[in-house]
C-alpha cells in the first residue's frame, strides 16, 4: 500500500469511450451544474485542514512556500537553491505543471462526485453525471484577456444547493482565506489573511484592486494573443518553446513559460499570483494553468516528433540539485504515480490516456463520405444489403490521405486517423414523403486490420 496521495487524474469510469472535456471559463461558469459543483468542491478543499496533503493550502504549497516535503517526497530541506517543488526557467516547466493541475483537478473532483450525492432532488442522477464529467476549467487568456466577473469581482456567486434552491454564497475563486497564515510567510504576506491580486497595501487589511487588475489585463490583450499565436505556429524547438531561458533561437519573451509569466504579473502585480513562492495558493493559478497546460497539448498536436530535450537545472527544487541535467525521464517531484515511482514527462505526454481529461480543441474531429452513390455506382451489386455489400467493401474499400497540394501523405504518419463503414438502416413508412433512420450499425470488420482502418479499444 502506497503511504503518500498518488496522482492518476481523475479515476475513469470504465463507461466513457473518450476522456471528459475541460472546458473554457467563460463557458464553465453559465452551466448550472458544473460550476455549484466546483464552487462546492473549492469550499471543502478550502475547509479541509492544512495538515492534509490534499487540503487547497497543501497542494497549492507544492509549488514554493512553505518549502516542506509534500506525502514523503524529498528530504526534510530543499537539495536546489529554490526550495519549493515546482520546476522554472527549465526544460521541465510546461511537463512539471501537467501532473500539479492534474493534482488539483482529481482532488476537485472527488469531493464534487461525494458532494453529488448528496443531491436530494429529482435530477439528481444528472448531477451525479455532472460530477464524474467534472474537469478543472481553463483561462483562455489568449482569447479572453479579462475572465468573467465570478472568477475576479463578484462577492456572491449564486449556486444549486443539494437541496435544489439557489444560493448566493461567498465566492471562494476570489482568494484563499488562510487557515492559519503559515508561520514562514515572509512580510507581506504574513500580514495579509487572504490571497490578493493588486493589494491595496501591505497591511492586514489591504483588499484587491480588481479594476487595475482588469486595466493590466486589458492593455496586455492583443500582445497576448499575438505572442501566444507566434508561440504555436513559430516556436518549433522544445527549448525555446518550454521555458524563458533563451535558447535554440528563442527569446526570453516568446517561449510558454515567458508568455505565462506575464500573466502571472498581470493578475498578481504585488500579491501572491506575482510571486512563486505563493502563487499556488491563489484559486485562479489553477485555472491559468489548466490554460497552459492546454497550451501545451495544443502544440504537442503541431509538433508530435518533438518532445522534451535535456537540459540543467538551473538551480534546482525542493529535490533536485542545482546542477543536475534534466530530461524526458526526470521524476516529475512530488508526483508519484505508483507505490514506489513519479510520473515522469514521458509518461505523461499523451494526456488524454494517462490522465483522463481532452480539450475541445484537440478532441477527436470526425468527418462523413457517404458511400452509397459509389456502391450503386461501381459494385453492380443491386443492393444495399449490409450482407452483400460488406464482402464487397472488405475486398474494394481502399482510401489514402492528400494534402490540399495534392501531395499525399503516408498513413502511418496519421497514428490517430481511423476509417469505419456505419450503415445507417432508412424505412419509408407508408404515407410518409421521406424515410427515417434508424440506429446506425457499424461494420468494423470492413477496415478493421487496415492501416488507417478501425482501432478495437
Ligand atoms: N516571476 C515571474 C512571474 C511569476 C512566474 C511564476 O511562475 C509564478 O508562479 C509567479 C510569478 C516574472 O517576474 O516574470
Amino acid at each position: 500500500m502506497a503511504q503518500h496521495v498518488v496522482i492518476t487524474g481523475v479515476p475513469r469510469t470504465g463507461t466513457e469511450s473518450t476522456p471528459p472535456t475541460r472546458r473554457e471559463i467563460n463557458d464553465f461558469v453559465k452551466d448550472v451544474k458544473p460550476f455549484s459543483l466546483f464552487i462546492q468542491a473549492l469550499q471543502a478543499m478550502y475547509q479541509t485542514s492544512q495538515k492534509d496533503g490534499l487540503s487547497h493550502f497543501q497542494i497549492g504549497g507544492i509549488h514554493g512556500l512553505p518549502y516542506q516535503q509534500w506525502e514523503t517526497s524529498g528530504g526534510n530541506r530543499p537539495v536546489g537553491q529554490w526550495g519549493g517543488y515546482c520546476t522554472h526557467g527549465s526544460m521541465l516547466f510546461p511537463t512539471w505543471h501537467r501532473p500539479y493541475v492534474a493534482t488539483y483537478e482529481q482532488t476537485v473532483q472527488a469531493h464534487a462526485v461525494q458532494i453529488a450525492d448528496t443531491y436530494t432532488t429529482s435530477d439528481k442522477a444528472q448531477w451525479q453525471d455532472a460530477a464524474v464529467n467534472l474537469r478543472l476549467p481553463y483561462w483562455d487568456w489568449a482569447s479572453n484577456a479579462v475572465p468573467p466577473s465570478q472568477v475576479i469581482s463578484d462577492a456572491k456567486v449564486t449556486i444549486t444547493g443539494p437541496n435544489g434552491q439557489q444560493t448566493p454564497v461567498d465566492n471562494p475563486l476570489l482568494g484563499y482565506p488562510f487557515n492559519p497564515i503559515d508561520p514562514s510567510f515572509p512580510d507581506p504576506y504574513s500580514q495579509w489573511p487572504t490571497t490578493l491580486r493588486h493589494p491595496t497595501s501591505d497591511d492586514s487589511d489591504a483588499s484587491s484592486n480588481v479594476e487595475e487588475l482588469i486595466s493590466d489585463l486589458q492593455s496586455d490583450a492583443r500582445d497576448l494573443r499575438t505572442k501566444t499565436y507566434n508561440l504555436l505556429t513559430r516556436v518549433s524547438t522544445w527549448p525555446a518553446f518550454s521555458n524563458h531561458t533563451p535558447g535554440d533561437g528563442g527569446s526570453s519573451s516568446s517561449s510558454l513559460e515567458a508568455i505565462h509569466d506575464g500573466i502571472h504579473v498581470d493578475v498578481g502585480a504585488d500579491g501572491h499570483m506575482g510571486d512563486p513562492a505563493v502563487a499556488g495558493f491563489d484559486p485562479i493559478f489553477f485555472l491559468h494553468h489548466c490554460n497552459v497546460d492546454r497550451l501545451l497539448a495544443l502544440w504537442e498536436a503541431l509538433h508530435p516528433n518533438t518532445w522534451v530535450t535535456p537540459g540543467p537545472a538551473n538551480g534546482g527544487t525542493f529535490t533536485i540539485a542545482g546542477n543536475a541535467t534534466e530530461n524526458a525521464t526526470t521524476d516529475l517531484t512530488p508526483f508519484w504515480n505508483g507505490a514506489t515511482t513519479y510520473w515522469n514527462s514521458n509518461a505523461c505526454r499523451n494526456f488524454e490516456t494517462s490522465l483522463n481529461y481532452t480539450y475541445p480543441d484537440t478532441e477527436n474531429v470526425e468527418g462523413f463520405v457517404p458511400l452509397n452513390e459509389a456502391i450503386a455506382a461501381h459494385s453492380g451489386l443491386n443492393s444495399f444489403d449490409p450482407r452483400v455489400v460488406e464482402p464487397y467493401l472488405k475486398k474494394e474499400l481502399s482510401w489514402r490521405i492528400q494534402k490540399a497540394d495534392r501531395s499525399s501523405v503516408d498513413i502511418s504518419q496519421l497514428p490517430s486517423l481511423q476509417v469505419v463503414v456505419v450503415a445507417l438502416p432508412l424505412h419509408l413508412h407508408q404515407g410518409e414523403m421521406f424515410p427515417k433512420a434508424g440506429t446506425p450499425v457499424h461494420h468494423h470488420s470492413i477496415t478493421e486490420g487496415k492501416p488507417g482502418g478501425h482501432q478495437a479499444a
